[in-house]
């Protein structure tokens, strides 16, 4: 049997007496890409706040790598291995494309030594793959406020696999993107789910039937169901919840 990346077992969140969370069970799989959708408030959010350490469970733990999460600071879990993309690209816009990847590759060096230090090989072999994985590589110079939205998603994208964490979650990515670049955005998770373990939260439902392999759908802080995009779709307590009601056809 596997051993899961990521378990989290009878988790509930407590905001006030309000339960944004409520006895969530889930699980992922070392190199799954999943999918989670969800109507407004079904607790998508504070589902990545508590795996990521900024929301603290009120009750259940959550386990990544067989270890439990509980006690641990964001940035004691962040080197675990867990890196997190919000909705909104946080790029150094007065860096360019390649200043910004070298920063994520190099935290530790400081802003300083990233930008008048000299690189060694291995760095700029690093940062050439991630360039050529996010589909920058012609962009390398360029500043990163002259880049569009969709391309900003994509660095910050690159900036976090630049870190190397197994399991990504990213929120929301194509959020205000055109087709185009939401088709690019997603062609990039792909790739990215061939060797990391991926937690993607999303709207679209265009851009969950291009990536999904499994879904599962949030309501009310728990899990209602999990299966396929089609198993999903024709679901009917899914229908009920998120979906809306079906027009009758004549
Ligand atoms: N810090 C908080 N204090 C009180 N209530 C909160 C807090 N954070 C979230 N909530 C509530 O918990 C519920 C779940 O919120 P959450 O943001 O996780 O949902 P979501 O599925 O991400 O929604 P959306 O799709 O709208 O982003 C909501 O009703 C929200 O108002």
């Amino acid at each position: 049997m596997t051993e899961k990346i990521l378990e989290i077992d009878n988790l509930t969140v407590n905001f006030d007496g309000f339960k944004a969370l409520n006895a969530l069970t889930f699980s992922l799989d070392p190199g799954e890409l999943r999918v989670i959708i969800g109507p407004n408030g079904a607790g998508k959010t504070t589902f990545l706040d508590t795996i990521t350490g900024k929301v603290q469970p009120t009750e259940g733990e959550v386990r990544f790598k067989g270890q439990n999460l509980r006690n641990l600071n964001e940035h004691q879990i962040s080197r675990l291995g867990i890196g997190r993309k919000f909705q909104t690209p946080r790029v150094y816009l007065n860096l360019t494309v390649w200043d910004n990847l070298d920063l994520a590759c190099n935290r530790r060096k400081g802003v300083f030594q990233t930008l008048f230090g000299k690189p060694d090989q291995g760095e700029r072999l690093t940062v050439s793959g991630i360039l050529q994985t996010i589909g920058l590589s012609a962009k390398a110079n360029l500043e990163a406020a002259l880049l569009s939205h969709g391309e900003k998603q994509r660095l910050e994208i690159g900036m976090l696999v630049a870190q190397s964490p197994d399991l990504l979650l990213v929120d929301e990515p194509v959020a205000g993107l055109t087709d185009e670049e939401t088709e690019n955005v997603g062609n990039l998770l792909l790739t990215l789910a061939e060797n990391h373990s991926i937690i993607v939260i999303e709207h679209d439902m265009e851009f969950v039937r291009q990536i999904a392999r499994t879904v599962s759908v949030l309501h009310q802080g728990s899990l209602l169901c999990e299966g396929t995009m089609d198993e999903i779709q024709n679901n009917p307590r899914v229908i009920e919840v998120y979906l809306g009601p079906s027009e009758e056809e004549d």
